[in-house]
């Protein structure tokens, strides 16, 4: 049966390069295998979903090359939820607490002072009928919590090898609010099971959900997927990321004019066995997804790498591939410019400094106007080609003496005003004979 995965970010912010590393992980597991690609937006807290952030999330998946199968949001969805949390009632393995934040501090804060650890102590289970109609009477609104069953739940991590967590360490967590609002476990785990996910890939920082929802899934009888959970990436001084910073968005590396390949194969590769290197497609970078050689250690991305990745996927990048948007930076010159300057390039964007620089006008600067005359007077009749170069600089070393940088600086800096760039024996024939003459003085 092919895979089923989601991404189910909250909307609540722009998503960052962390997030992204759980898309696209989900996305080469499913896509290699023909499976499906789920985008669930987990909106269930109202306050801080907003639909800008969803479609921007939208807009960055698919600047990446992910289109999702199917797009479900939790707020459409609460007849469902509504449904299982009835069915979890019935069980009874949901029921009614009415403490308050307070009372829960002070309960804490007196386990800490006794050594015990800070796991709710269920006292809500031994309220009578009465005890609980008078707090409804007092205005008070209960918030619900999961009935966990204080036993080792276990499962095969695809990440982390064999797992297990103990869930009698935990409190028994909330599903439910006092305003009627969920949280976000118990709507996942509907979600899954009613969308039949069969994979589920996150970070690690739902290692402890896991094991609560493994819980849940059995009790609502789904078939429990399995689980894989990455390492989080940090910033390069060791700082977590967050949608509500705007740290390394998607959409900021975006707009610095980055490919969404040298985004992807850093946001992939970083952290695992593999060695980090521009990726040129993503159906290529799925082929060296191996979630079993992910590091168990938290990755530091360094934002500085992603020039030097962007660098070198422009530098292999072929014409086809990037005609259009030369086209609609202004940039001619074809095939054979984009050749001659594409391993000079940090961003695609730099191809329009180079077109520039052929088009002229150029910088003037010190000349030795009395060489680069002599120069003009060699230079050879067109047509023009890469041999050109070599010729005609033979020829200006043979009537001046003239060698090495002594030659090809001045000669460098009249034709393209400057003393560094692309090849001059692919640049000279696209400036051609013309400006050529002029930008010497001729
Ligand atoms: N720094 C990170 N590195 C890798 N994955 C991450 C990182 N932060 C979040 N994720 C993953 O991104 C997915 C979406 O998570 P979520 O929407 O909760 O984002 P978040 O950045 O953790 O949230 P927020 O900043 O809004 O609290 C989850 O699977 C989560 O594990």
């Amino acid at each position: 049966m092919p895979p089923v995965v989601r991404f189910a970010p909250s909307p609540t912010g722009y998503i960052h390069i962390g997030n992204i590393r759980t898309a696209l992980l989900n996305w080469c597991v499913t896509k290699r295998a023909g499976g499906r690609f789920i985008l669930r937006y987990d909106d269930t807290d109202t306050a801080r979903s907003r639909q800008e952030y969803a479609d921007a999330i939208a807009v960055d998946l698919a600047w990446l090359g992910m289109v999702p199968d199917v797009q479900a949001r939790q707020s459409e969805r609460m007849a469902l939820y509504d449904a299982a949390a009835a069915r979890l009632r019935e069980a009874g393995r949901l029921y009614p607490c009415y403490e308050t934040e307070e009372e829960l501090e002070r309960r804490r804060t007196l386990q800490k002072a006794r050594g015990l650890p800070p796991v709710y102590d269920r006292a809500a289970l031994r309220l009578t009928a009465e005890q609980k109609a008078a707090m409804e009477a007092e205005g008070r609104r209960p918030h619900w919590r999961f009935l966990l069953n204080h036993r080792i739940v276990e499962w095969q991590d695809g990440v982390r090898g064999p797992a297990h967590v103990d869930t009698a360490s935990l409190s028994d967590p909330v599903l439910i609010r006092a305003d009627g609002g969920y949280l976000y476990t118990l709507p996942s785990v509907v979600d899954d099971i009613d969308l039949g996910v069969t994979h589920i890939i996150r970070g690690e920082d739902h290692v402890t959900n896991t094991a609560v929802q493994i819980e849940i899934f059995e009790a609502l009888g789904g078939s429990v997927p399995a689980f894989a959970h990455h390492n989080l990436l940090t910033t390069v001084s060791g700082e977590g990321l967050s949608k509500r910073s705007g740290a390394l968005s998607i959409g900021s590396l975006r707009e610095a004019g980055f490919e969404p390949m040298a985004v992807a194969s850093l946001a992939v590769l970083t952290g695992t066995a593999e060695a980090v290197r521009p990726i040129a497609t993503l159906q290529d970078l799925a082929a060296l997804v191996d979630l079993s050689r992910i590091s168990r250690a938290p990755a530091r991305f360094d934002p500085a790498e992603i020039e030097t990745l962007n660098a070198k996927l422009l530098h292999e990048t072929a014409y086809a591939d990037v005609s259009q948007r030369l086209s609609a930076l202004g940039v001619g010159g074809g095939e054979a410019f984009w050749l001659a300057v594409r391993s000079n390039l940090v961003r695609l964007a730099d191809a329009k400094t180079w077109w520039d620089v052929v088009r002229g006008p150029v910088a003037k600067g010190e000349q030795d106007r009395e060489f680069l005359h002599r120069a003009a007077s060699l230079l050879p009749a067109e047509p023009w080609d890469e041999n050109t170069w070599g010729a005609w600089t033979q020829a200006v070393k043979d009537a001046t003496g003239a060698k090495g940088k002594a030659l090809f600086m001045p000669l460098r800096q009249a034709l393209t005003g400057l003393d560094h760039g692309p090849e001059l024996k692919a640049l000279l024939p696209l400036i051609g004979r013309e400006r050529a003459l002029a930008r010497l003085g001729a």
